[in-house]
């Protein structure tokens, strides 16, 4: 893949606004007898990028779940800017400001790749036009190269992911959560995805919630990180502090490169 040199178009960045808050408190989520997540708190700010690792079956994935709707949380609460959001569906928290992609890209497989994009627009209440001008925009910005009124079935997984993070990134959210991004990249692509990610939190102010099993990339961006295990919180810090605790080498023993 050809690497550009990413540059925000002018649409897509500077978003002059006071910072926003995003909070969880003390979430736990059962599944019958299992205890998915205990007791878990974060809070983030727009701008900053968290990276959210642990083994698998940490309960990354489920936590994701629960800030952007997708999942009642058994106890505990999450706030944006200081105002409970309560049950809110996948619809409101995307309407607030809350967006994310998946694992598996989710894309409609029959639309097109920029209608896949540009629906998400017209569901906030975009023109038909202003959908489809932000969609090509960010479709480019993320770096997808590929034939955008092609079926979204046809498209490799890469781009998949390419996709799902340029319909996420419409409307311009002020939380962005990524579930495994980088999963299935070469080198290259890992690289322009962690200038993006910095892009994200910088030029267009999104605070950016990273789940990654990729170490080299979460060092790259992240200027915290919670650590999960079982469920439970593991550690909290800066990468370098958390990557070098013994507790998390060790509950990665066996999974890690
Ligand atoms: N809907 C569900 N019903 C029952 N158990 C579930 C459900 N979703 C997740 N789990 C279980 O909850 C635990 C946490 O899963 P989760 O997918 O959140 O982990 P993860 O850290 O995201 O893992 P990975 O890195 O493999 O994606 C696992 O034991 C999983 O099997």
């Amino acid at each position: 893949m050809n690497v550009q040199q990413l540059e925000p178009a002018v649409s897509v960045s500077a978003k002059p606004s006071t910072p926003a808050l995003l909070r969880v408190e003390g979430v736990s989520v059962q599944f019958g007898a299992l205890a998915a997540i205990s007791d878990i708190n974060l809070g983030m700010s727009t701008g900053e990028v968290l990276g959210l690792i642990g083994p698998n079956g940490a309960g990354k994935t489920t936590l994701v779940n629960c800030i952007s709707g997708f999942l009642n949380p058994t106890k505990g609460s999450i706030s944006l800017n200081d105002k409970p959001v309560g049950k809110w569906s996948p619809e409101q928290a995307r309407k607030l400001g809350v967006a994310r992609t998946f694992q598996g890209g989710r894309l409609f497989g029959a639309l097109t790749v920029l209608e896949n994009v540009e629906v998400a627009g017209l569901g906030l209440g975009m023109s038909r036009s202003q959908a489809r001008t932000q969609a090509q925009e960010l479709l480019g910005w993320v770096g997808f190269r590929g034939d955008l009124n092609g079926k979204a079935v046809d498209i490799p997984y890469v781009d998949e992911r390419r996709v799902g993070m340029a319909r996420a990134l419409i409307g311009k959210p002020d939380f962005l959560l990524l579930d495994e991004p980088a999963a299935g990249m070469s080198d290259d692509e890992c690289a322009h995805l962690g200038r993006l990610i910095q892009e994200i939190a910088s030029s267009m102010s999104c605070g950016v919630l990273l789940i990654e099993h990729n170490m080299g990339l979460i060092k790259e961006v992240c200027d915290w990180t919670l650590v999960m295990s079982s469920g439970c919180e593991l550690a909290v810090g800066p990468p370098e502090q958390t990557l070098s605790d013994k507790k998390v080498i060790s509950a990665y023993l066996g999974e890690e490169e």
